[in-house]
């Protein structure tokens, strides 16, 4: 049996939604049990975007999500991380979330899980990748192994179309107003991201 928990963090939805396909991912292999949180929110967040309608709804989508706790990472045999661009990188809602896992750095708790991101920008080129990339290096710290995201699973990948995924991180692209929902096959990816995250989890355990 391998544990896979999802833990992301989502402003108006998008890495919401890629993390419940995700989720479902991960239920389709044998043997691995899925648990989906989310990590808190700064007052100071809270404060100025519960202006946005968008923002509202979102969060009221996601009550019934519990919050990310640093035994949900000790329990988890893998981790896939729900992370929106924010300025080209993750948001300081994450950021803040391990930084005060540093003792769970220190006893060396996530050596050897394996790790993977999904992650969501407005345009095409407005982070889907230097998010990803950038998030890999704290995972490394950690001594996580990370797990990407394959051509040879994703036909999706070869498409013109303006859609996420990339061999980095299963992705959305929310377009510029962020209205578009996540697409089927962004979905789908994020699925497959699940189930491979889920697949290297079970073969690692107790082997690393
Ligand atoms: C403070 C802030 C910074 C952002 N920076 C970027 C950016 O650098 N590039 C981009 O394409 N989108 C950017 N966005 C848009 C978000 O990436 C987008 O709203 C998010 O991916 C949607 O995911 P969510 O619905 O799960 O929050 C930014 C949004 C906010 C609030």
């Amino acid at each position: 049996m391998a544990n896979v928990l999802v833990v992301y963090y989502s402003s108006y939805g998008h890495i919401h939604e890629m993390a419940l396909a995700a989720a479902e991912g991960v239920k389709q292999v044998d043997g691995t049990e899925v648990k989906v949180v989310k990590v808190p929110e700064f007052e100071i967040t809270k404060k100025y975007m519960s202006q946005q309608d968008a923002y509202v709804k979102a969060q009221e989508a996601q009550e019934d999500i519990p919050e990310a706790t640093q035994d949900d990472l000790k329990w988890a045999d893998g981790i896939v991380w729900g992370i929106p661009t924010r300025f080209g990188m993750m948001p300081a809602q994450m950021k803040q979330f391990l930084d005060s896992a540093g003792g769970l750095w220190a006893n060396g708790d996530l050596e050897g899980k394996a790790t993977a991101v999904i992650t969501s920008s407005n345009t095409i080129h407005g982070g889907q990748e230097s998010t990803a990339i950038t998030s890999f290096v704290p995972f490394m710290h950690f001594g996580m192994i990370y797990v990407g995201l394959p051509y040879g699973e994703n036909p999706e990948q070869m498409t013109a179309e303006g859609i996420g995924g990339s061999p980095y991180a299963a992705s959305t692209v929310a377009g510029p107003d962020g209205s578009k929902q996540p697409a089927d096959g962004e979905k789908q990816m994020a699925s497959r991201l699940g189930a491979r995250v889920a697949k290297v989890a079970k073969a690692l355990k107790g082997n690393i």
